[in-house]
């Protein structure tokens, strides 16, 4: 009988997997092969938090394969070596595999190629896998955007609506496999030392389907309204089901989009794809500039300062400006963290303390269950304006946007319980306390002062 691989990457579903689907038209066979790889292991990319997620995407896409017939398959080692070496166990014509944005995934497929070529066998390279709108699909025809990507958010994402996706498809009926030998199913202690933040999610498909599902009977409706409040937390929070791929993006932007002309047009799922069109402008960036993962995207010539100590305060969550703390300290406990209070830190770091980009997205990878090259660095490149903001040089001021964002101060006293006895927005300010109330709140003085750190920031960028 013909036997296929399927290499599981950032794809890790049974429903929507067009790899999958493709790879069962083309044979009796499939080995469905997840390899821990020791490219990203190595690389750190594989935190205690990312571990245990991950951990339970593969426990729920095994439970799901073992319902129709078959098992995942574990290696570990060299990606490139373990999937010739299945392949030819299994004498596999092909390998089957979906495309990824980052310099790290485009080098793994030309190493693939490569080496099952020598062999004898090719590689099938499936894209609408990992995005809605595969890299390189819309390329603009001039303008300031770059030759095969576009640069620019609103083009982009005028194209990427009028886009037509594929259809979505159901999970596979049944999976046969050949004799194959297999490590055993990963823990999270096998992935990666060191305990998870306790506020972590379930992780895998069937965990991120329920999520979904729950967001659209109950989330969608008010995103639009909501989404930036901090305190009330009305955001889908699927972004690590999403970067795992126990999501596919196309499904979930046709339910939402569904979900919309069911119940007439809606601006809450307009708004929530748009923020999904996000993540494929990024990645399509990532694919076309991947060392924009290191690099300045558009370098602003920073001079950029260190000092560990502010940034060791940072890390902590002990700036002595309160929202910055509550994002922080959210982060190390649930590695999450909301998208303005992504913003607002990031624009604190990199702008108002002026820390290199670099510094605070290594932070943010160490903690981050979703963490992703393309969204994550490619966000900070835009927050610290050496990305594709079109306003490169603004900068959040933490007081108006606590103000703004968590205008009762209900997300501060959730997550910086020395500052919960204060009332209402009176928690944003705490260096407005009296002498002796001030000292027994065991709260930092704030580590720069707003004004000195936007002249300091607008000096350096030749502003004034
Ligand atoms: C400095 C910084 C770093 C970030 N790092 C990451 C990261 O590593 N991984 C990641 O998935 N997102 C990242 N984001 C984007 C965004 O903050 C998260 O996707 C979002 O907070 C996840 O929460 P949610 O699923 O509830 O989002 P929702 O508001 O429900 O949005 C729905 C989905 O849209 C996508 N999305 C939303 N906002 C963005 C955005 N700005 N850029 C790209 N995709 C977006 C996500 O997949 C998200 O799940 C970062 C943003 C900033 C400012």
């Amino acid at each position: 009988m013909r036997a296929t691989v399927v290499l599981f990457t950032a794809d890790l579903r049974l429903r929507d997997n067009p790899v999958l689907a493709a790879a069962l038209r083309a044979a009796e066979h499939v080995v469905p092969l997840f390899v821990i790889d020791s490219g990203i292991a190595g690389a750190g990319f594989v935190t205690p938090a990312r571990a245990a997620f991950l951990a339970d995407c593969l426990a729920d896409l095994d439970e799901g394969l073992r319902a129709r017939g078959g098992r995942l398959i574990v290696r570990a080692g060299d990606v490139v070596r373990e999937t010739c070496r299945v392949a030819a166990e299994t004498n596999a014509t092909e390998v089957h595999l979906a495309s990824g944005a980052s310099g790290y995934a485009q080098r793994r497929e030309e190493r693939l190629r490569s080496a099952l070529t020598v062999d004898g066998r090719s590689l099938r390279v499936h894209d609408a896998v990992t995005t809605a709108v595969a890299p390189g699909v819309l390329v603009p025809s001039s303008g300031n955007s770059g030759k095969d990507h576009y640069a620019v958010f609103t083009p982009y994402h005028r194209r990427w609506s009028a886009e037509r996706l594929r259809p979505v498809s159901p999970a596979p009926r049944r999976v046969e496999l050949p004799r194959v030998r297999s490590l055993p199913l990963p823990g999270p202690g096998d992935l990666a030392r060191g305990p998870a933040p306790a506020g972590l999610p379930k992780g895998g498909e069937s965990e991120g389907r329920r999520r979904l599902a729950a967001w659209l009977r109950s989330g969608l409706a008010g995103y639009a309204a909501a989404h930036d409040d901090l305190a009330a937390d009305a955001t889908s929070r699927l972004s690590s089901y999403l970067h795992f791929g126990c999501l596919s993006p196309v499904e979930v932007i046709s339910r939402a989009r569904r979900w919309a002309t069911e119940d007439e047009p809606h601006a809450g799922a307009e708004a929530f794809v748009r923020q999904l069109a996000w993540r494929d402008f990024h990645h399509q960036v990532l694919a076309a500039v991947p060392g924009a993962a290191h690099r300045d995207y558009r370098t602003r010539h920073d001079r950029w300062r260190t000092d560990p100590d502010e940034l060791a305060a940072w890390r902590a969550g002990m700036t002595g400006y309160p929202v910055v703390d509550a994002a922080m300290r959210q982060l190390a406990h649930e590695g999450w963290m909301h998208n303005r209070a992504r913003m607002l830190v990031a624009s604190f770091l990199t702008k108002t303390l002026y820390h290199d980009w670099r510094e605070g997205a290594g932070h943010f990878e160490g903690l981050l269950v979703d963490a992703d090259v393309a969204d994550n660095r490619l966000n900070w490149q835009w927050v610290a304006g050496t990305g594709n903001d079109t306003r490169p040089h603004r900068v959040l001021n933490p007081l108006v946007q606590a103000r703004r964002f968590d205008p009762r101060g209900d997300y501060v006293r959730r997550w910086v319980p020395e500052l919960a006895a204060l009332p209402g927005a009176a928690v944003h300010t705490p260096w407005r306390l009296d002498g002796p109330a001030r000292a027994a709140l065991r709260y930092p003085a704030p580590v720069v002062d707003l004004t000195e750190g936007l002249a300091r920031f607008r000096r350096a960028r030749g502003l004034d």
